[in-house]
């Protein structure tokens, strides 16, 4: 029998750690000559009985100390990591992907990234590799935009990114975007874009039109778009991308004369503009969430998707009824809810939008259709902060850094705004075309990872101790306590300027908590489901664990600091805050 086993070695600690059990002592082995980080090994009949050996006395030692093996060959130290993916141990250990695994060993606690980031997928990035390329650059949430593909296509990267998780141990969450109903025009006849000159005369217009598309003519989703634009009105494609005046109206045809150049692209966003505001008639009562979009949810849904995100928010009506919805369809698995913070309707009833929703998105690219430009900046520094008072996830999205479609490096002005939604210490950046149809995903996602790991060192140090001015969330008196008890820790981990809090969670919740406080120290959350793990994936500062784990913190803690130890993750003397919802204590230790 012969197996392979994943295994990866730290390129600058010089040892692996394997956990000699039962006795509580560790022995060093020396790596030697692996000339690359990563590195599939095959493991011989007579190191698999080896391996088995070692693993099977780990598995056997009943105090909760499991998962580590390693094999120690006749003439040379082979040091195996045991995870996620690997046979041995993998119900009772520990599961961390091997990129945060490595991010801690090679960097230390503190310079870990706190800020998630978001890739859309696409063309550019659908195939297997190119998502593990995303993956292993820092991407902790997949989005599918459902404007765009099949639902096939859908399906194949859902499948991709599952299989990544299940072989790799990486926990990308998947987050559904729905298409919504707001008007846009159709797709085109299958051409990638076409080309609006100055002064030309289009045609806009309900009906469908046959292929060959006739030139110059446009669909448009909206029945009564031809009855609500007026002659002279003002009309934006993709919030301004392209402009165009409204000349004439003829039956179901809106003739337009093209005042603002540019590229049409497929299914893009139409809005329209009179006297310099945008134009609200019967399309503002277009529902919030189409036939298509329910379609789409049940798809989500039976695919177990991680987030589903709303586009076009306008109450908080709608997140409660897809709420209620969701958990009448999918019993057990709760899919969160994300609002997107896109039209006036939704800025007008922000809070209870929020309050309604798992977490929001600014989703600037529409909001700036909807709103002037220069509006938009103050309008995501309120929800970032909103979301934050609230405890809901919240992403600044859309155009971080859109030059980066064609180019490989970033403007200026772009690292300006990248480093200005780190510094609000929004939960998640996210990607758009930059993943989705760049030319450089991960040139770009390297670009966000950089510039979060440098923006976020740079502001704990110019605030420190930041005062900590949150309102109460808790709706009933054990959750008063959790929160109180998070909001001490977390002060408690800034004045002690301890390695990293360790959280103990079931659902999540005492994690979110912890999230919010923003704490100089990175927040290890030890879960027990996959599911929540995943979930956990978009929120700031926290280091997601799977871990099977008990009501008794005592055996917790001994066992979480055993496996991490062993996988050279923490080492004794790292000062740990430790909390749980099991039990609503503060515990402050050095790890033995
Ligand atoms: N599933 C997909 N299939 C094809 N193209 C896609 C897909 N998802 C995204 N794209 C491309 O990436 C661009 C940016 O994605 P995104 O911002 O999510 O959409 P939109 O531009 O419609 O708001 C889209 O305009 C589209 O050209
Ligand atoms: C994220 C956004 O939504 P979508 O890409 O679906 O238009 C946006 O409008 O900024
Ligand atoms: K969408
Ligand atoms: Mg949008």
């Amino acid at each position: 029998m012969s197996r392979s086993l994943q295994f990866f070695t730290p390129s600058r600690a010089p040892y692996f750690t394997l956990h000699k059990l039962p006795t509580t002592s560790y022995t060093r082995f020396p790596v030697i000559n692996f000339p690359s980080k990563k590195h599939y090994i095959t493991i011989t009949k007579s190191l698999s009985s080896d391996l088995d050996a070692a693993s099977s006395q780990v598995l056997d030692s009943g105090n909760g100390q499991t998962g580590v093996s390693g094999v120690l060959s006749a003439d040379n130290v082979v040091a195996v990591q045991s995870n996620a993916q690997s046979e041995s141990g993998a119900a009772a250990g520990i599961e961390v992907d091997a990129v945060t695994e490595a991010e801690l060993k090679e960097n230390g606690f503190r310079s870990t990234r706190r800020t998630k980031l978001i890739c859309t997928i696409g063309p550019a990035t659908c195939g297997f590799e190119q998502l593990e390329a995303l993956a292993v650059g820092g991407m902790n949430v997949a989005r599918i935009n459902m404007c765009h593909g099949t639902r096939e296509w859908h399906q194949m990267v859902i499948e991709r990114v599952r299989r990544l998780n299940e072989e790799k141990g990486f926990a990308v969450a998947i987050m559904m975007d729905t298409e919504g109903s707001e008007i846009h025009m159709g797709d085109l006849g299958g051409a990638a874009s076409v080309k609006a000159e100055d002064g030309e005369i289009w045609t806009f217009s309900v009906r469908a039109f046959g292929t060959p598309r006739p030139e110059r003519t446009i669909n448009v989703n909206y029945d009564g778009f031809a009855e609500d634009v007026k002659v002279g009105d003002e009309l934006l494609v993709d919030g301004g991308m392209v402009r165009f005046e409204v000349i004439e109206k003829i039956g179901p045809d809106v003739k337009c004369r093209c005042t603002d150049p540019g590229l049409l692209l497929p299914r893009a966003n139409l809005t329209f503009w009179r006297d310099g505001s945008l134009v609200r008639e019967r399309n503002a009562m277009l529902p919030t969430i189409s036939s298509k979009d329910w379609l789409d949810i049940d798809f989500g849904i039976s695919e177990g998707v991680d987030f589903i995100a709303i586009s076009f928010v306008k109450s908080a009506e709608v997140i409660k009824h897809l709420k209620s919805y969701i958990a009448a369809r999918s019993r057990g698995s709760d899919i969160a809810v994300i609002a997107k913070i896109e039209s006036i309707d939704s800025l007008k009833n922000l809070e209870e939008i929020i309050q309604a929703s798992d977490g929001a998105m600014v989703a600037r690219g529409d909001l700036g259709a909807q709103i002037p430009l220069e509006q938009v900046p103050s309008a995501q520094q309120k929800i970032v902060q909103l979301c934050r008072q609230l405890n809901k996830p919240v992403i600044v999205a859309s155009q971080l850094l859109e030059s980066m479609i064609e180019y490989p490096t970033p403007t200026r002005a772009e690292v300006a705004d990248v480093s200005e939604a780190v510094r609000q210490r929004a939960d998640a950046l996210m990607l758009s075309g930059e993943s989705a149809m760049g030319q450089y995903p991960d040139k770009a996602l390297a670009v966000l990872r950089s510039v979060s790991v440098r923006i976020e060192k740079w502001w704990r140090e110019e605030k420190r101790h930041e005062a900590m001015v949150l309102p109460d969330v808790g709706t009933s008196f054990a959750d008063s306590i959790s929160e109180e008890i998070c909001n001490s820790a977390a002060k408690m981990a800034n004045n002690l300027e301890v390695d990293a809090l360790f959280v103990y969670t079931k659902t999540g919740h005492m994690a979110s908590l912890l999230s919010r406080c923003r704490p100089d120290c990175p927040i290890f959350a030890f879960t027990t489901t996959t599911s929540v793990r995943r979930r956990l994936n978009l929120q700031w500062g926290l280091i997601p664990f799977r871990l099977g784990f008990s009501d008794d913190m005592e055996s917790n803690l001994n066992k979480t600091f055993s496996l991490l130890k062993a996988r050279g993750m923490i080492k004794s003397g790292d000062l740990v805050i430790a909390v749980s919802d099991m039990l609503q204590s503060i515990q402050v230790m050095n790890v033995p």
